[in-house]
């Protein structure tokens, strides 16, 4: 193995540990952050990244709420529970997991959300604000992507990033995140033609399309920073978007699934939080 391994679960313990202080500071200033989340129906995955999330707030400290909902719930039952929480002053962060059963709107129900509270950086006001470059909630996986990117040492700006996958929740927003670092952002997807030459030419391959081992080594240039969004079962195994035992041999740096970005994910949904716990002692 020539590439560096970036350690997602060891940089969110990192992470972890000085957030951990400024719990305790703004615990003594009387604010103990709080964080809210949804889950609707009973999803083996989504409950694991549910408890997930809840034992990463109690480890930090972080006062925790997890509302479960059957799959059977009406999208105004949900849009109550959220106008509950968006009133509930113990409350600073409110995260719904996605995906919802198709009867209900994921818009309405994101929009829902107090922009004051919405940790995942998924409301309009929040995306709008990101790609102006305002302050604002940036989402949770791109912008762990970012740190974990960072952490290699490169400098980001001037580079060439190349974001395979173009959701609302990570391709679309990772790109932009890259973008507002001065970094020259190209898009692929599943019309794009002749992709390769596109990420062969990248410095920095972040891939988000939920295909595994989508991506080979043939498709990466000698060097580059690879970061794997993916996470997919095969045969009860977790792995990524890229064929990390090929792709480890010449990429410059890598990141593993697991013990990557999703570990950093829950950790900048913590860091979220924390923010918004602050906003309400400045308030
Ligand atoms: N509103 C909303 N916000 C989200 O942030 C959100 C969501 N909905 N829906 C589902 C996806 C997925 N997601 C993950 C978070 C952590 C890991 C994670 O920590 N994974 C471990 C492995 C965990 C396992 O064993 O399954 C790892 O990669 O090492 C994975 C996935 C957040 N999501």
């Amino acid at each position: 193995m020539s590439a560096q391994l970036i350690n997602g679960k060891e940089l969110a313990s990192e992470k972890r540990e000085s957030m951990k202080k400024e719990v305790e500071m703004l615990k003594e200033q009387g604010v103990k952050p709080g964080l809210a989340v949804i889950l609707v129906g009973q999803d083996p995955a989504s409950e694991t990244y549910v408890r997930s999330k809840h034992r990463a707030c109690e480890n930090t400290g972080i006062h925790s709420v997890s509302i479960k909902l059957p799959d059977t719930v009406s999208e105004e039952e949900l849009l109550g529970h959220i106008d509950k929480l968006n009133e509930d002053d113990a409350i600073d962060g409110i995260l719904v997991q996605l995906p919802l059963p198709k009867h209900i709107n994921e818009d309405a129900v994101i929009e829902r959300i107090s922009p004051k509270k919405d940790v995942d950086g998924f409301h309009p006001i929040s995306v709008g604000k990101m790609m102006i470059g305002q302050e604002t909630f940036l989402p949770c996986t791109p912008h762990g992507v970012l740190e974990m990117v960072r952490k290699t040492g490169i400098e980001v700006s001037g580079k060439h990033v190349v974001v395979i996958g173009r959701s609302n929740i990570v391709g679309k927003p990772v790109g932009q995140l890259f973008l507002n670092e001065n970094a020259t952002v190209t898009y692929c997807h599943s019309r794009t033609q002749n992709m390769q030459k596109h990420t062969k030419d990248a410095d920095i391959l972040i891939v988000a399309v939920g295909i595994p081992k989508f991506v080979k080594d043939q498709d990466v240039k000698e060097g580059a920073v690879v970061i794997d969004v993916g996470i997919n079962r095969v045969d009860g195994k977790l792995c990524g978007d890229v064929d990390f035992e090929e792709v480890k041999e010449v990429a410059g740096a890598i990141t593993p699934v697991p013990g990557g970005v999703g570990p950093m994910t829950i950790t900048m949904l913590l860091e979220n939080t924390i923010q918004s716990a602050k906003a309400r002692v400045r308030s």
